[in-house]
């Protein structure tokens, strides 16, 4: 069955706009986690404008007396510019399940583009080999129609997961046929090349079930953005009871 990821970075966007702790990303954390999913996943990025690194150190508490799994996303290369304590630093002090190396600048609002191989793969290689010698499983963000997702094995990542932006962005604009393709073929290509394939972004209610039927082989999606958003109409046990119903229908 395909793992259900909550990514909980909005609710500390909320907490960060008046500080203290109201919404708490922990008790967000704990309620996600006793409505079924399977993970929590966080993004941390260098200017703390939503989960920080004290959020990320208690959610690594939290989840290693739990079955689920701790996916932390981000940009490995801001630890080299020491200005933070970035994903590798915060990958040593937590023991994630899960590190997933996203190509982000810093001044994005989101992520939006999966590596370039053949530009980061060199560098990249010494950082999966550090997280993979703490414990950690790594996946690499990649666009569906990266022609490097051969690469990633190459690399000594375990998986990718599948930029899903501009599939979301055509599902919405109801053409969107061929990047659906484009999701199945790279899932494809990382399978027979030994990765497991996860994807993640702007996945929804709606999107997510045409999705997961075109792309049998996903084991994880994580969704925060349309997740939280639909849980300040419906509540969050419910809101995350409705993905796992929309995964389970898509599987069964
Ligand atoms: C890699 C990815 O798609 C997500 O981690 C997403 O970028 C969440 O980060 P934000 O909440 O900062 O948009
Ligand atoms: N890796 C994708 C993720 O964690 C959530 O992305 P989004 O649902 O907030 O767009």
């Amino acid at each position: 069955m395909t793992v259900l990821s909550v990514n909980i970075n909005k609710i500390a966007v909320l907490r960060n706009s008046r500080g203290g702790d109201m919404p708490s990303v922990m008790q967000a954390a704990e309620a996600c986690l006793a409505a079924g999913c399977g993970g929590i996943t966080v993004h941390p990025r260098p200017d703390l404008r939503h989960i920080r690194p004290e959020d990320v150190r208690a959610l690594g508490g939290l989840l290693a007396g739990t079955q689920a799994e701790f996916n932390i996303e981000g940009n490995p290369f801001a630890d080299a510019r020491g200005e933070y304590p970035g994903l590798l630093r915060l990958c040593a002090e937590t023991s994630p399940a899960q590190a997933t190396l996203v190509p982000d600048g810093d001044g994005q609002i989101t992520s939006d583009h999966g590596f370039d191989l053949k530009r980061d793969g060199a560098r990249l290689k010494p950082l999966v080999r550090e997280l993979k010698a703490m414990g950690c499983r790594v996946s690499l963000f990649m666009d569906a129609d990266s022609d490097d997702i051969e690469r990633v094995a190459e690399l000594g990542a375990d998986r990718i997961e599948i930029y899903t932006g501009p599939f979301a962005e055509a599902f919405a604009l109801g053409d969107w046929q061929q990047a659906l393709e484009d999701c199945a073929k790279a899932a494809g290509r990382a399978q027979a090349a030994g990765l497991g394939v996860n994807a993640g972004h702007d996945l929804n209610q709606v999107n997510l079930g045409p999705f997961l039927r075109a792309v049998p082989q996903v084991d994880e999606v994580s969704i925060g953005h349309a997740l939280i958003g639909e849980a300040l109409y419906d509540g969050l046990a419910p809101t995350v009871r409705n993905y796992l119903a929309v995964i389970a229908a898509a599987r069964s």
